[in-house]
């Protein structure tokens, strides 16, 4: 059976990264397709200032659009208060079913904090996650044995994926200094942060 991929993230803006490294991972996989969730508010991002969750979604549908096997969801934006992904992956679980196997995509640098995320336990027993390792990151396997025991090993996986060094942060920063972000993003997502002038002003 086909697993089903999920990217999420804050997504201010999606960027090249996101998208090279989720195309990866469904190729290395052979993923029926990638769900791409902005956060409505990321636990871990709660006291950070970003753009509205319209302005985050219609970035992310317009980067996945001639992807046939990229879908963006705004499953995260419909709900009220904090985007816990556990509460995401038992929404998805229910809707898909016990058998397709869901796959949460992330930098491995994240995941070594998974066990402070809500519910990590319940979590991974509902999804797989894939690691995919970027620059100096590495898993902390240990940490994350200790924590998980044998539901690591069978739940949590390191994929080696090309790296591209970008992140939002540096392309809201370059916004605001007035400098190119092309290739950096999707010609269709900087025509939008263009045309609604988004990341002009210091919000960090
Ligand atoms: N360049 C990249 N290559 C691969 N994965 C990335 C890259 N940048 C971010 N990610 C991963 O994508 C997911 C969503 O990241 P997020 O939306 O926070 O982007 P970010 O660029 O890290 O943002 P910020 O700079 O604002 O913290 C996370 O799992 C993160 O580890
Ligand atoms: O559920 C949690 O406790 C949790 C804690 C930290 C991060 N996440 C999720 O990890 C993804 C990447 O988060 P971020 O903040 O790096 O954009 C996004 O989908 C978040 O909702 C989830």
């Amino acid at each position: 059976m086909k697993g089903i991929g999920i990217m999420g993230g804050t997504f201010d803006p999606i960027h090249m990264g996101h998208l090279l490294t989720a195309e990866y991972v469904r190729d290395a996989y052979g993923l029926e397709k990638v769900l791409f969730i902005p956060a409505a508010n990321s636990p871990f991002k709660l006291e950070k200032k970003v753009e509205s969750a319209e302005d985050r979604l219609a970035m992310t549908r317009l980067a996945v659009a001639d992807n046939p096997h990229f879908e963006a969801s705004d499953i995260e934006m419909r709900r009220e208060g904090v985007s816990y992904t556990s509460d995401t992956i038992a929404l998805l679980r229910a809707h898909f079913g016990p058998d397709v196997p869901l796959y949460f995509i992330t930098g491995a640098d994240a995941i070594n904090d998974l066990p402070a995320w809500h519910h990590p336990r319940e979590l991974l027993e509902l999804c797989h996650f894939i690691a995919a390792t970027r620059q100096g990151t590495a898993l902390d396997l240990p940490k994350l044995r200790a924590f998980f025991g044998a539901l690591c090993d069978a739940h949590i996986h390191e994929l080696a994926t090309p790296e591209l060094e970008i992140s939002s942060t540096e392309i809201r920063a370059r916004i605001r200094q007035g400098r190119s972000i092309r290739y950096m993003v999707p010609e269709s997502v900087e025509t939008y942060i263009r045309k609604e002038g988004l990341y002009r002003c210091v919000m960090e």
